[in-house]
């Protein structure tokens, strides 16, 4: 990404579990964007399926734009991004940019969430598939998109924080917002992370814009929601909203 003149370091990160056939064709098509500065980073989780040594052999192929983070046990998603987060923080990123591996997420439209960034019109921005222009693929099975949908309607029930798409996965941030949101007290770690991550935010006065993205079904490997993460997102809202 640039701004002016300048590039701004950018990291996407991805957390893996079990992705080993989505990854390297999801890093193909993000380090092919042909936005400046754009760096991937991976945290995978020990992966049964080898998708560790494919994000080591993506990073060795390109090693100024891929890096991998190896978490020893499977930890959850919210954890995973926590650990990528800081790191990329670490090493130096100004805007961070969160997405599943499993292209569900659509990876041309990371330019579209880079913008408002790179304008200065919001401190982080949602891919959103609730604001007009956002869809579902139809393919989504109707429990998943009910389930979504439910959502989306008790988050902002609890919390009010009155943006459309409040469990999406897709975002950019700004670094200046991950600080201010201070990622290593987040405690949510299934898609309530993502909840967890706007109540915070907004509450703290930063500024989001939801951008409009069509949401495509897996092909490859399976989503690792579980009852317990359901049950996580259940809680959540209301541990936020009484802040325990
Ligand atoms: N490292 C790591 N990665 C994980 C873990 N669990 C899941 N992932 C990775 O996190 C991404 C999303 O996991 P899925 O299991 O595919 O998510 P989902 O149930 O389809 O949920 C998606 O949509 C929700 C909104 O509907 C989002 O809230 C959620 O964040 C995600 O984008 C994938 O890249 C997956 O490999 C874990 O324990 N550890």
């Amino acid at each position: 990404m640039t701004n002016g003149s300048r590039t701004v370091p950018t990291t996407v990160v991805v957390p893996t579990y079990n992705e080993r056939d989505n990854l390297p064709v999801l890093a193909g098509r993000l380090l092919d964007l042909g936005v400046e500065g754009l760096r991937l980073l991976v945290v995978d989780d020990d992966s049964p399926d080898g998708t560790g040594e494919v994000a080591d052999k993506l990073a060795a192929e390109h090693p100024d734009r891929v890096a991998v983070v190896h978490r020893e046990v499977k930890d959850g998603l919210g954890r995973a991004y926590v650990t990528g987060m800081g790191r990329a923080l670490a090493d130096g990123a100004e805007v961070v940019v969160q997405m599943d591996a499993d292209l569900s997420h659509p990876v041309e439209a990371v330019p579209r969430l880079l913008a408002p960034l790179a304008e200065g019109a919001a401190d982080f921005v949602i891919g959103s598939r609730y604001v007009p222009g956002g869809s579902l693929d139809t393919s989504w099975p109707w429990h998943r998109r009910a389930l979504s949908r439910w959502a989306n309607v008790y988050v902002n029930g609890v919390l009010g924080l009155g943006v459309r798409d409040a469990t999406a996965g897709f975002k950019a941030w700004s670094a200046k917002a991950l600080r201010t949101v201070d990622l290593d007290s987040v405690r949510s770690n299934g898609y309530s992370f993502q909840v967890e991550m706007n109540h915070r935010a907004l509450s703290r006065g930063l500024r989001v814009v939801e951008v409009p993205i069509t949401f495509t079904e897996r092909v490859e490997g399976t989503s690792k929601l579980t009852l317990g993460v359901q049950l996580e997102s259940a809680l959540v809202p209301w541990r936020l909203r009484f802040k325990r």
